[in-house]
């Protein structure tokens, strides 16, 4: 009985050790200020790369210094770019893997030249970033695979919604012009029905690069449902909207998509609506879609812009 209360006793005070240590353990990483337990800390408090670069950067200038950094990975089909400071001409590139995969290339680059013994401190700082810098990268890789749609592989209607509410934003505060296009492909239904739904889906695809070939850089394309598409123009007035709506068109007009011995070909109708100072995103969609309507209405394979002429809103072909 005395034995068993002994080793009863002789267990609890040894957890109770180990549940001391782990406190202090915990307490002093915690409380360190040395800047490889607050990188430890810090990058592992989020998953936006940017956020997490910022703090890289702002940790390794705690231990050297340096002019400036800059990351560079290719994400999904987007190139993804973090640039910090002024450059020189003394650089030391790394390129950055876990377990054989490539998670992007960090350059730092300064006036002076890097010591052996700094690049030491170099390395064992990207060793502490690379998990988190893993998991933000596979992060971001699945924010683009919601934002994309799975078959054009162009932004989808929750990308275009977030980009609806930035540029009304932007336009508010800033007085920018953007001028939204919304595309539809006629009688689509006829082409899935005629020619099968490969042939449609091979057809809504060429339109996604026809869309892209008719835009600019700048300027930014969705799939926004089966059949329609939707561009936003920033800098851009209704008239020259209007220009880019047609042009869009005429490069649908000109896609051939063989089946057999035919060659599958698809005209389109177009809204164009430049945002109003104020106006809400489904508003802004809104008067879009009216004019994409009165396309439709008018007989199809032509541009409708809206527009206010004294107080009242009309549509023009
Ligand atoms: N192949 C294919 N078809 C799709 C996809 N998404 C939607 N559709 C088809 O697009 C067609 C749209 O038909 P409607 O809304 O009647 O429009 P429409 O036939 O183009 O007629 P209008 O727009 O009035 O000229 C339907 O047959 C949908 O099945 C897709 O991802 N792939």
């Amino acid at each position: 009985m005395a034995g068993n209360y002994r080793s009863l006793h002789n267990a609890q005070t040894t957890e109770q050790g180990r549940l001391v240590a782990l406190r202090q353990a915990r307490e002093a990483w915690s409380g360190a200020d040395d800047p490889v337990a607050r990188l430890y800390r810090r990058a592992s408090t989020t998953l936006s790369l940017e956020l997490l670069l910022g703090i890289f950067a702002e940790e390794l200038a705690c231990a050297l210094p340096f002019g400036q950094l800059v990351y560079r990975h290719r994400l999904g089909h987007q190139d993804f770019v973090y640039s910090t400071g002024v450059g020189g001409p003394h650089r030391c590139d790394y390129q950055l893997t876990l377990e054989g995969i490539n998670y992007g290339a960090l350059c730092l680059q300064r006036r002076t030249r890097f010591h052996e013994e700094e690049l030491e401190i170099i390395e064992y700082l990207l060793g502490i970033l690379i998990c988190p810098l893993r998991n933000a990268c596979q992060y971001a890789l699945v924010e683009q695979a919601a934002l994309t749609d799975a078959l054009t592989e162009i932004p989808n209607k929750r990308a275009l919604d977030m980009s609806l509410v930035r540029d009304c934003s932007i336009d508010d505060r800033h007085g920018d012009t953007f001028t939204l296009i919304l595309c539809d492909l006629d009688h689509f239904k006829d082409v899935n029905d005629t020619y099968g739904h490969v042939i449609g889906d091979h057809l809504l695809q060429a339109t996604a690069r026809a869309l892209r070939e008719a835009t600019r850089e700048g300027d930014s394309i969705f799939r926004f449902g089966g059949e329609e598409f939707a561009v936003i123009l920033p800098h851009t007035n209704l008239a020259d909207g209007r220009e880019v709506a047609d042009r869009i068109r005429a490069g649908i007009n000109g896609i051939r998509v063989p089946c057999g011995n035919q060659q599958v070909r698809v005209t389109a109708s177009a809204g164009v609506a430049s945002h109003r100072l104020g106006e809400t995103p489904d508003q802004w969609l809104a008067r879009a879609d009216d004019a994409l309507y009165r396309a439709k209405n008018a007989g199809r394979n032509c541009t409708h812009v809206a527009h206010i002429i004294a107080g009242s809103e009309t549509q023009s072909a």
